[in-house]
């Protein structure tokens, strides 16, 4: 990567407080973003994949300021915007706007699809009415909607078609990055391939910069330049997208590989090593200790449950965060390696 990154996150962390007993009292938290850094560059798309409940969708609603970080901080532009409030913030929801999941919640049903569109502009005070009528036209026609649907009202459309008014929406304000969340999910198989080939062109058209949310790897690869994959509030595997197929260094990602069906095709070359997928994710409200995977981890030794790695490189743009490449940790995973341990599964390599 060369240049200076539109996102740069570093250390952010976003905490639950869970309310117990008879006071309401908070005695412990969900820490469902804990300590996660990467930059995206301009007119790249970075996407984070991860099982349900691992963070995903908190990391991305807090990279975009609509959750405040518990820890750490988020720059957009070289600009710290962790804190921004005000005339800023406002200003900053111009350039960051978030598409989600499920088009069916995310848009009213009592306002019609022109109303729908149209409302960021009003928020920002962008234009005219008669400017705004035209953007609104524009907007559907850019996400091959017929300009009559401006009339309609969101259960008259597909779930297809609904989503594409929620990326006219997000796109009303000219933003410069946009958070993805799940956008597919929601959407029959026949039309989620459709959608991902729009967001692609408008990518291409508008200079947009993309944070895809997704617990499909077999959907980002096609689509992601760079892929974080993400367990228990944690980055366990940065890299781009072909490496990550072709060559993951990260046991939880391997696992993940594993789980996914190989397609006979042409791409035959990106076999994924075949890994039992073990166990059940740990409640998050009580993380294990040492690296969050070790106790599904088919390469784990004694040094893993009680050493907590960190996202360490191994290659230009590669990191893993595990002990088999410990990093600075190194002297603290020696002192925790027992020879007469038998380490089933490992390979000292
Ligand atoms: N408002 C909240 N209050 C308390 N805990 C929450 C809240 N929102 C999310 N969580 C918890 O935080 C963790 C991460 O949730 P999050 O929705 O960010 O994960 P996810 O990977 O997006 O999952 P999914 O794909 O199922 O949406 C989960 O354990 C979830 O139960």
């Amino acid at each position: 990567m060369s240049g200076d990154p539109l996102v740069s996150v570093r250390n952010l962390e976003k905490y639950y407080p869970v309310d117990t007993g008879l006071f309401s009292r908070t005695e412990s938290y969900v820490k469902a973003v804990d300590g996660v850094s990467f930059d995206i560059m301009p007119g790249e798309t970075f996407a984070v994949v991860g099982e349900s409940g691992c963070g995903k969708t908190t990391l991305g609603k807090t990279v975009a300021r609509l959750y405040e970080a518990t820890g750490g901080t988020i720059a957009f532009e070289g600009q710290d915007i962790t804190d921004l409030d005000g005339k800023a913030l406002r200003q900053l929801r111009r350039d960051i706007q978030v598409v989600y999941q499920d088009p069916s919640s995310s848009l009213n049903p009592r306002r019609r699809i022109g109303a729908i569109v149209k409302e960021p502009l009003a928020v920002h005070d962008v234009g005219t009415k008669a400017e705004r009528d035209e953007r609104v036209a524009e907007l559907l026609r850019r996400v091959d909607l017929p300009v009559e649907f401006r009339h309609r009202y969101p259960n008259a459309l597909s779930g297809g078609q609904k989503q594409r008014v929620a990326i006219a929406r997000a796109l009303a304000v000219e933003p410069k990055f946009v958070v993805l969340d799940e956008p597919t999910s929601a959407l029959d198989v026949s039309v989620q391939a459709k959608v991902i080939s729009l967001l692609d062109d408008l990518q291409d058209e508008l200079d947009l910069t993309y944070l895809l949310i997704s617990h499909d790897l077999s959907l980002v690869k096609n689509v992601a330049d760079r892929i974080g994959v993400m367990y228990l509030g944690n980055l366990m595997e940065v890299t781009d997208s072909r490496t990550l197929f072709e060559n993951p260094v990260n046991p939880y990602t391997e696992q993940l590989l594993s789980a996914i069906p190989v397609v006979e095709s042409g791409e035959q070359s990106l076999k994924p090593p075949s890994v039992e997928v073990r166990g059940e994710t740990p409640d998050p409200k009580d993380p294990p200790s040492g690296c969050p995977f070790h106790p599904r981890c088919h390469r784990a030794f004694d040094a893993c449950d009680a050493v907590d790695p960190e996202l360490v490189e191994v290659e230009d743009g590669h990191q893993t965060r595990c002990l088999h490449d410990p990093g600075p940790k190194a002297e603290a995973v020696a002192e925790h390696r027992s020879d007469d341990v038998t380490q089933e599964g490992v390979t000292e390599d």
